[in-house]
């Protein structure tokens, strides 16, 4: 089965657990895409969502489903995203499309996180894939010189803006083994808007679209 499959399966059962009439949270990315389009082709009606890139509200748009701002909502009853590593503690790192903050407050305001991925993404531990960290831009070359005094190795993404207009460091090296007491401590350095650790608020349910079919884990 390939990858695309894979994110299909577990877009596909992340589109049952929509209630209809509702208002939910969307994130990024390419499984993210699929859920978008399933969404659109299943029976499944929604009131509108709340999305977490500019490009997931257009797919959505350009699908007729209504895109609210999150300054409109107060609770949204469900999050359906994506990430870049999950672990069993359904703690991850995402922001590899760069949307990290916004995805990070939606999944705040959501009262179920419920995270979609193929199998290459559920990993044994956290920190393989670089964290990515969103800076202000006149921030970039403090945090950078922060960011190496955490063990980390910080890189540009070049030619990257999010959608928030700052920059982003890929940081390789550092020791995740603490993702809830690292999260906060990155958060802690003057600049940094967010960093891609969703330790503190991990999902509350993973679907992970195999070869055999879709494995479902809860929270613990
Ligand atoms: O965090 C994200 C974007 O900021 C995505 O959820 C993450 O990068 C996974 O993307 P994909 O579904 O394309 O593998």
């Amino acid at each position: 089965m390939s990858v695309d499959t894979q994110k299909r399966a577990a877009a596909e059962a992340a589109v049952e657990r929509i209630e209809p009439g509702s208002v939910i949270g969307v994130g990024s990315g390419s499984t993210v895409d699929q859920f978008i389009d399933a969404l659109a082709a299943s029976d499944t009606r929604i009131e509108a969502a709340v999305a977490a890139s500019e490009a997931s509200a257009e797919r959505l748009r350009n699908h007729g489903i209504e895109v609210r701002d999150a300054n409109s909502v107060s609770e949204l009853s469900i999050y359906v995203d994506g990430a870049d590593e999950i672990s069993r503690h359904l703690q991850m790192i995402k922001g590899g499309g760069g949307a990290l903050t916004r995805e990070k407050v939606i999944a705040a305001i959501a009262r179920r996180f419920v995270c979609i991925v193929d199998e290459s993404k559920w990993v044994r531990a956290l920190g393989d894939f670089p964290l990515p960290v969103e800076v202000v831009p006149m921030a970039r070359s403090y945090v950078g010189r922060q960011l190496l005094k955490h063990g980390g190795r910080p890189t540009l993404r070049e030619g990257f803006t999010t959608d928030n207009g700052n920059v982003i460091l890929d940081v390789q090296g550092l020791d995740c083994a603490e993702p809830i007491a690292l999260e906060r401590a990155l958060n802690n350095i003057a600049g940094v808007v967010t960093n891609g650790l969703f330790a503190a608020r991990p999902a509350d349910e993973l679907l992970v679209g195999t070869d055999t079919g879709v494995q479902r884990f809860t929270a613990a």
